[in-house]
């Protein structure tokens, strides 16, 4: 919706002038303020105001110096102006221009609401790449109020909101600033000391309000919170990367953020794969005791008297096996290493009384210290964590005394693994590491800690991983997020109970209900949520969908084909939509990628994989579960009933279809669409004759439906609840022939369509040079025009090739 403010266009235009002149003349001080201390120093504002733009002048800086001075502009009742950016901005009388978004000033420009405007009469919102304004946004909020009257808070987003959340995606995450809403905002300035959980249903902005707090925190408690002091944590490296710019693009370069396993590394390479079930006892809360008395367990109380040799002389000392029984029973220490420390002492001071009148020199002098040392590792041996855990994991003699009534017998038999003949050759787990990481602080020393950490797609941690973050945290103060919809894996959980649990301690904890619910659904649109909701409904009942704030003209295409042709279909899809400068995501089991692949061969496509840790800018093959927090323009879910099959199936098929920003294609055998999805159990039509040349010809009109397959031009795709349904091919607007006729293009715009009147040689040769420019043309062609001169490109090499 969009607001009449009243204002004409002329004097728009006027006014859109006046704006370019104050943000020319703000860019000119951005780019020439250097000493900041001395400009902050003389600023109006308190003395913590002053120190903290003092310190925002120092430590931040624009991530790019194209970035607009300003996003908003707030107007007071009283008609003061606010101007509100990335960074704070000065004069050279030292009169503040823009305010930097973290300060409390500009806390009113997101919080303010039609109910409560909070003394604005307006915000401003630009449009200004490269600090060039080509449009403003405004929302005047007695007019907004008036216009509607039974709106609701929730009913108005704005368009700039709509405009942003339309964009094209990446292979990164970008910021929000310009467009964060008050219930966001709410989140991203709650206190600091607490342990916030921030639950929310996909694409409601949760990873984005966990790093715009990070960088609200940062510029609020300087003093206390340096950057290097803030940990994120993310579940796998492909999410790490996927969020590593939003900090330093605020201007937060130097906080730590790792993906769990990178955290917990232990120097270990990850080799090996656990049983759900094996990974399930790994991360319950009883193996922190397990460790405990296994650790324990590896000191031996000597059974007979020992004997240490004096240096330089056949004599020994000895000590009575009762005497060293006491003090391992009485000995008090930090860790196990501290603890072999203290015991060793104590064996020199035992020994000391058989010195004779030398003892009051350090008797350790008298001793012979391999002997010493020998005789204190038989009792106390000096372990790292890796041998620890690969001896207990690897003997079933020991896993049973220290797990006796904490463990199952069938679970102590699941923990067993056949030991590696070198600790470094062990194939250690995911689950391990949380291990490895308890055993480390437990024998060595605890980890290095931090004053804020913020941990991504929570839902899914075990009990041990939790404690090993928790080991990580000053004094508990921390933002956790996660959905607890999307809890899959072995850690699945339906509560954030235990995660309270683990976590909250030393500070007041809040679960985002109590605060400000996140609601709105900002990624996926409408359409595509309605396929995923009775999934949800059915997945995690409890759960409260999202309001969802947006259309797309494109409904979800269902797509069933011959189970052999499935892999071309997807490889087909992922074609049309990079063709047109998508951000492709393919979901698929992981058993479909080998097949997948040859397709994506075969049709010369270049492309990433989740597994291997980073998204490409253009095709993704994505696995179900590291799909979590991702999202892409364009998702392709490839058989869904295989997803639906995996553990946590119906919760890993909501995640898979709530990664689109806009595009969602299923592809699936036929037959096999789920119920859920609104499949029957009809008969499987039969394969239809697929003729070579159009298979070629015109790849959008091979894709089948379970209704209705097709196999020539002329049959029309049909949905999934018999309808006709167009595919992405034929709906996208940007095909329709009105439109094609506006971008003065003549045919249909498919790379490959409007070739039919060519014969198949020339459509073979043509096929073959649109894939081969594809690639090319997407960086540096409008996607729209793509397909157009694709074709061209196509028939002029065409007639190179004929003539
Ligand atoms: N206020 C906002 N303005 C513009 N874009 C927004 C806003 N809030 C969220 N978004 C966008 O919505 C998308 C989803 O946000 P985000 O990834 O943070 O959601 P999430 O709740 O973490 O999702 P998931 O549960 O799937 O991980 C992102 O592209 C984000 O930039």
């Amino acid at each position: 919706m969009s607001v009449d403010t009243g204002v004409g266009t002329l004097s728009k235009t006027a006014e859109l002038q006046r704006e370019q002149t104050f943000f020319d003349l703000a860019k000119q001080h951005r780019d020439s303020q250097h000493t900041a201390s001395s400009m902050a120093g003389a600023s109006a504002g308190t003395a913590v105001e002053r120190r903290a733009y003092k310190n925002a002048m120092e430590k931040r800086k624009v991530a790019s110096p194209d970035d607009p001075v300003a996003l908003t502009r707030i107007d007071y009742e009283d008609d003061t102006k606010l101007y509100i950016g990335k960074v704070a901005i000065f004069d050279e009388e030292k009169n503040l221009l823009v305010v930097n978004w973290q300060a409390p000033a500009a806390a009113v420009a997101n919080q303010a609401s039609v109910h409560d405007p909070m003394g604005l009469r307006r915000k401003r919102i630009f449009d200004a790449p490269s600090n060039k304004i080509t449009s403003f946004e405004d929302i005047v909020y007695k007019v907004l109020a008036e216009a509607v009257s039974d709106l609701d808070d929730h009913s108005y987003t704005g368009d700039a909101l709509l405009q942003s959340l339309s964009r094209k995606r990446g292979s990164e995450m970008t910021d929000i600033v310009k467009t964060i809403q008050a219930a966001q905002d709410k989140l991203v300035r709650a206190e600091k000391d607490q342990l916030l959980i921030i639950q929310g249903g996909p694409g409601t902005g949760k990873t984005a309000v966990a790093l715009h707090r990070v960088s609200w925190l940062l510029f609020n408690y300087q003093e206390e919170l340096p950057p290097e002091d803030v940990l994120v944590v993310g579940p796998n490296p492909t999410f790490t990367r996927y969020i590593r710019r939003v900090l330093p693009d605020l201007g937060d370069d130097d906080v730590v953020q790792q993906a769990l396993q990178n955290l917990l590394s232990n120097d270990v390479q990850l080799i090996g794969k656990d049983d759900p079930a094996v990974a399930s006892v790994k991360g319950s809360g009883r193996m922190s005791q397990v460790l405990q008395r296994a650790l324990r367990q590896r000191i031996r109380v000597p059974s007979a008297d020992i004997r240490v040799q004096r240096r330089n002389t056949v004599l020994t000392v000895s000590v009575s096996a009762e005497s060293i029984a006491e003090v391992l029973k009485s000995l008090q220490f930090d860790s196990f290493a501290d603890g072999r420390r203290r015991f060793r002492q104590r064996l020199v001071e035992l020994s000391a009384p058989q010195l004779g009148n030398i003892r009051r020199v350090d008797p350790e002098q008298f001793l012979d210290l391999r002997a010493l040392d020998a005789e204190v590792e038989k009792i106390w041996p000096q372990i790292t964590p890796q041998q620890f855990l690969r001896d207990l994991l690897g003997s079933k003699e020991r896993m049973k005394r220290a797990a006796e009534g904490l463990l199952a017998p069938d679970e102590m038999e699941a923990l067993y693994r056949q030991q590696a003949e070198k600790v470094s050759d062990e194939p250690w787990t995911m689950a391990d590491l949380a291990l490895l990481d308890e055993a480390q602080a437990a024998m060595r020393e605890a980890p290095r800690t931090y004053g804020h950490i913020v941990v991504d797609e929570a839902q899914d941690l075990s009990k041990m991983q939790l404690r090993a973050i928790r080991r990580r945290s000053k004094n508990g103060s921390m933002t956790v997020v996660g959905d607890i919809a999307q809890s899959t894996g072995p850690y699945s959980r339906d509560s954030w109970d235990d995660v309270v649990a683990i976590l909250g301690h030393e500070v007041p904890v809040h679960v985002t209900s109590q605060l400000a619910e996140l609601e709105h659904g900002y990624r996926v649109p409408k359409q595509v949520f309605d396929v995923a909701l009775p999934i949800l409904q059915s997945a995690a009942p409890s759960v409260t969908p999202p309001r969802i704030l947006r259309d797309v003209e494109y409904p979800p295409r269902f797509a069933g084909v011959p189970a052999e042709g499935l892999a071309e279909e997807v490889a087909r899809t992922v074609f049309t939509h990079s063709g047109r400068g998508r951000f492709v995501g393919v979901i698929a089991p992981v058993q479909l990628w080998p097949i997948i692949r040859e397709a994506f061969q075969a049709d010369d496509l270049q492309w990433s994989e989740s597994t291997e840790g980073e998204l490409s800018t253009a095709i993704n093959l994505v696995t179900p579960e590291d799909a979590k927090g991702l999202e892409f323009d364009a998702v392709i879910v490839v058989d869904p009933a295989t997803i639906l099959e995996m553990p946590h199936g119906e919760r890993m098929l909501y995640i898979a279809l709530t990664r689109t920003t806009t595009h969602l294609d299923v592809i699936y055998p036929w037959g096999s669409l789920p119920a859920i999805l609104g499949g029957s159990d009809e008969q499987i039509p039969e394969a239809p004759e697929v003729d070579d040349d159009q298979h070629i010809a015109s790849p959008a009109t091979l894709t089948g439906t379970e209704e209705a397959p097709t196999g020539t031009e002329d049959s029309e795709p049909v949905g999934r609840d018999g309808s006709s349904t167009d595919g992405p091919l034929d709906t996208d607007p940007e095909r329709l022939p009105d439109t094609i006729a506006a971008e003065g293009i003549n045919e249909n715009t498919s790379p490959m369509n409007g070739m039919a009147a060519l014969d198949g040689l020339q459509q073979a040769m043509a096929v073959h040079w649109a894939k081969f420019f594809s690639a090319q043309l997407s960086e540096n062609v409008p996607a729209k025009l793509i397909p157009a001169v694709l074709e061209e490109l196509a028939r002029m090499k065409l007639d190179d090739g004929l003539t």
